[in-house]
């Protein structure tokens, strides 16, 4: 699985513990950056990682701000994204079996390198459930979608 990770400066350190952990454990990582703790806009940096999911050259997208909303405020502007902020894993898990979520966003400023993990793990090992009620809801999501974003080239 390729990955896309994004950051601004209140997400470098984090960005960089979970970028380590992800190759340690096989996942290629596309690091848009920043790469370091220089005050930046995000959206410099999102804008263009969120475009690698929506494109399909990443399979999934993991970004980290200060607070998480910012980098999903961002991502859900693009067609086909679905961003989730998720500050501990059973929001992550849900993430993934109810929303089908191809995006995860973090706060660093809001949860310590643990729970980051734990988040991490869960997010990427859940699939979502077949169920037909969930299935009902995130197809009602992607028309929505369909509807008013423009699919990207
Ligand atoms: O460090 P400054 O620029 O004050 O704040 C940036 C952070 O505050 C929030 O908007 C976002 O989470 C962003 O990462």
């Amino acid at each position: 699985m390729k990955i896309a990770m994004a950051n601004d400066h209140a997400g470098t350190r984090m960005k960089n513990e979970i970028k380590a952990y992800l190759e340690s454990e096989g996942y290629e990582v596309v690091d848009f950056g920043t790469y370091d703790d220089t005050s930046c806009d995000l959206s410099d940096y999102v804008y263009p990682a969120a475009l690698a999911v929506a494109k399909g050259e990443c399979d999934r997208g993991i970004f980290v701000d200060g607070v998480g909303y910012g980098s999903a405020l961002i991502a859900n502007k693009i067609y086909g994204i679905y961003a989730a902020v998720c500050q501990d894993p059973f929001c992550a898990k849900l993430a993934r079996e109810h929303t089908d979520s191809n995006v995860l966003c973090i706060g660093a400023k809001i949860i310590g390198d643990m729970m980051a993990s734990e988040i991490v793990k869960t997010w990427l090992t859940t699939e979502p459930l077949m169920e037909e009620k969930y299935r009902r809801r995130v197809n009602k999501v992607k028309e929505i979608n369909d509807k008013h974003c423009v699919p990207v080239k």
